[in-house]
């Protein structure tokens, strides 16, 4: 039997709340019908069968529907209500909601009910339950209906929705986008998406801070509302490219600030579809302005290192154990090599002949400096390296260092021609011990070779002899002709007594118009040996005596007479005394002079 409460609830539902009943009264009717094969015609008034509907909707609806008095108790709840607080509808009946919820849910539940019973107005709100029969916290959308009955408000209908699933989803929606944007909030990059024609649809806390702007600025500009002119044009550029080709693009992109300093970005960037064909622009940029800071400056010291390399005029060569790697240009000068590609992986056995000129094979020596590098941190010695253009071999000294570059064990070697300065050294050895004029022994090599005679005489017992040679009438051409004249003729002395002198024999130039000869290995007898130098002295004086052609700056030829003044002296086995020797030959040529010049004289010890 259908009672006065259910009709006010269809009351209320019909006019206010429960338009979704009016569908599933339909269906109901329908099942109504076929279950009990009844028809409309035959069995039940319109006004029945709404009673009957009703009836069965209350009982099936899944929404929990109440009536209760104006004091808060229950006076009937449909079945599922009864189901979900796990009583029955005689227990329930004259209860209160704080005999199925938690105390407090159940106050301000009671005090809900209290706001609708005085006001007579409908209420809605959500509830959030704790159930007394599982314990469960379920949350509901609860809507109260006053009961009038003439004029007064006698008790309140209503029904509960439940929500639970509804509010879980929405909250861990709302979590889930809180969740990413606190992500791409916190990312170290800008992340935004712009839309085909460049305004932001959306730009993270990063974004924000580069292009200077809040959220409301940026979402729905262009770059061109945003940033300069010329930064906003590139951007956009880029952006127009990746839209257009559908493809990803990596670009290093540069923007501007409102300080003037610059920002570098590697940009990466990509079109995104979105639903309904809605294609966006996705970009990802992460700042390098540091890393480029750190990179420029690495390069500019790099390339002031490289300078410095190159232009060294020390042949530096950066070779790994094994191969040659890098090498300034003096090193490719040293080497004769027109460019680095003939250098590269070359070992620096391969820049050297066969065999080192001591016979030691120049891969084995190449080596062993590598080795000895490798283990003492440093190595200086001398090896000759070969040409690759002329084949010439050249004398080199070479410091090797060893070098630690990434982790690398690396050998930094440099080479100094050393050709220059062994000629130099000779040079100076040359100067020290001849007469750079006649090119002749000077005076020091002259004494060094007759203590050497000395030395020898003693051995041997054999008889030596010195001889000092004066010229006489040479300055006469020094006045008339310049010094340049005398200097041929001095120069064609010392060239006539070496013609005519041995091997073994010196002709040394003491200074001035002065020359000595030193004959040795002559005669074990003293005489013969005195014999032996006469003669040869008479020989060299009368070869000075020829007449001198010589040729003068002007072109013209000049012809000049000298003969010269020949002091002659022996010395032998048990002599030792060279100044006594010098003296004596000395001697003897002053007394040439003496008597007339053109002479020859002996001083006999
Ligand atoms: N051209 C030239 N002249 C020199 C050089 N060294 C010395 N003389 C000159 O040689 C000359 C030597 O002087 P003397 O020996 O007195 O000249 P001289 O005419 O041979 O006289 P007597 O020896 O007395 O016969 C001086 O005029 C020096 O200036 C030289 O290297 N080159």
């Amino acid at each position: 039997m259908l009672t006065a409460p259910i009709k006010v609830i269809w009351h209320a539902g019909e006019q206010n709340l429960l338009p979704q009943c009016v569908n599933i009264c339909t269906i109901l009717y329908k099942h109504l019908v076929e279950e009990q094969h009844l028809t409309t015609e035959k069995s039940l008034s319109p006004t029945q069968l709404r009673r009957l509907g009703l009836a069965l909707l209350t009982d099936h609806i899944k929404v929990v529907a109440f009536i209760k008095d104006c004091q808060g108790r229950y006076v009937w709840m449909n079945p599922y209500g009864l189901r979900l607080f796990e009583t029955s509808l005689n227990t329930l009946m004259g209860r209160t909601l704080q005999d199925l919820v938690g105390t407090a849910q159940a106050k301000d539940c009671a005090a809900a009910e209290l706001q609708v019973l005085r006001s007579g107005q409908v209420q809605q709100r959500v509830e959030h339950l704790v159930l007394r029969s599982t314990n469960e916290r379920r949350s509901f959308r609860t809507t109260r209906v006053p009961i009038e009955h003439e004029g007064t408000v006698v008790g309140i209908c209503g029904y509960s929705q439940e929500i639970t699933h509804d509010l879980a989803h929405t909250a861990s929606l709302l979590d889930s986008k809180s969740l990413l944007d606190d992500i791409l909030n916190q990312l170290p990059a800008l992340i935004y998406i712009k839309d085909l024609n460049g305004a932001y649809l959306y730009a993270n806390q990063m974004t924000l801070q580069s292009l200077e702007h809040t959220l409301g600025e940026v979402i729905g500009k262009t770059d061109f509302e945003l940033v300069d002119a010329t930064t906003a044009k590139s951007f956009r550029a880029v952006d127009q490219a990746v839209l257009a080709s559908g493809q990803r693009l990596e670009r290093e992109e540069t923007l501007t600030l409102s300080n003037g300093s610059h920002k570098r970005y590697l940009s990466l960037k990509q079109p995104l579809e979105f639903p309904e064909k809605t294609r966006v622009l996705l970009g990802f940029s992460t700042d390098i302005t540091n890393i480029k800071r750190t990179q420029d400056a690495l390069a500019q010291s790099e390339a002031r290192f490289r300078t410095l390399f190159e232009a060294s005029s020390e042949a530096v060569v950066l070779m790994t154990s094994e191969r040659l790697i890098d090498c300034n240009l003096a090193a490719l000068h040293l080497f004769g090599l027109a460019s680095k590609d003939d250098f590269l992986n070359c070992t620096l056995g391969d820049l050297a002949p066969e065999k080192q000129p001591c016979g030691t094979d120049s891969t084995e020596q190449a080596k062993k400096i590598i080795a000895t590098t490798l283990a003492h941190h440093s190595y200086r010695t001398e090896i000759t390296i070969q040409r690759w253009d002329t084949a010439e071999l050249v004398p080199v000294e070479i410091v090797a260092t060893s070098l630690q570059i990434d982790q690398e064990p690396l050998l930094m070697v440099t080479l100094r021609d050393f050709s220059a300065h062994r000629k130099e050294i000779a040079m100076m050895e040359r100067l020290a011990l001849y007469d750079p004029l006649t090119d002749l022994p000077n005076r020091k090599l002259l004494k060094d070779r007759l203590q050497l005679a000395l030395s020898s005489v003693q051995r041997q017992q054999r008889h030596a002899a010195l001889m000092f040679l004066d010229l006489d009438n040479f300055k006469p051409l020094n006045d008339q002709f310049g010094h340049q004249a005398g200097d041929l003729l001095l120069r064609e002395v010392g060239g006539r007594l070496k013609r005519h002198l041995r091997a073994e024999d010196t002709v040394a130039r003491q200074g001035g118009d002065e020359f000595i000869v030193l004959l040795v290995d002559l005669d074990e007898s003293r005489l013969r040996a005195e014999l032996h130098a006469l003669k040869v002295a008479e020989k060299l004086r009368h070869e000075l005596q020829n007449p001198y052609l010589i040729q003068l700056q002007t072109g013209k030829t000049v012809e000049h007479h000298c003969s010269s003044s020949i002091g002659v002296t022996i010395f032998g086995p048990g002599e030792t005394n060279m100044d006594d020797v010098l003296r004596r030959a000395d001697y003897a040529m002053y007394r040439a002079k003496a008597k007339g010049r053109n002479c020859v004289r002996l001083n006999v010890a």
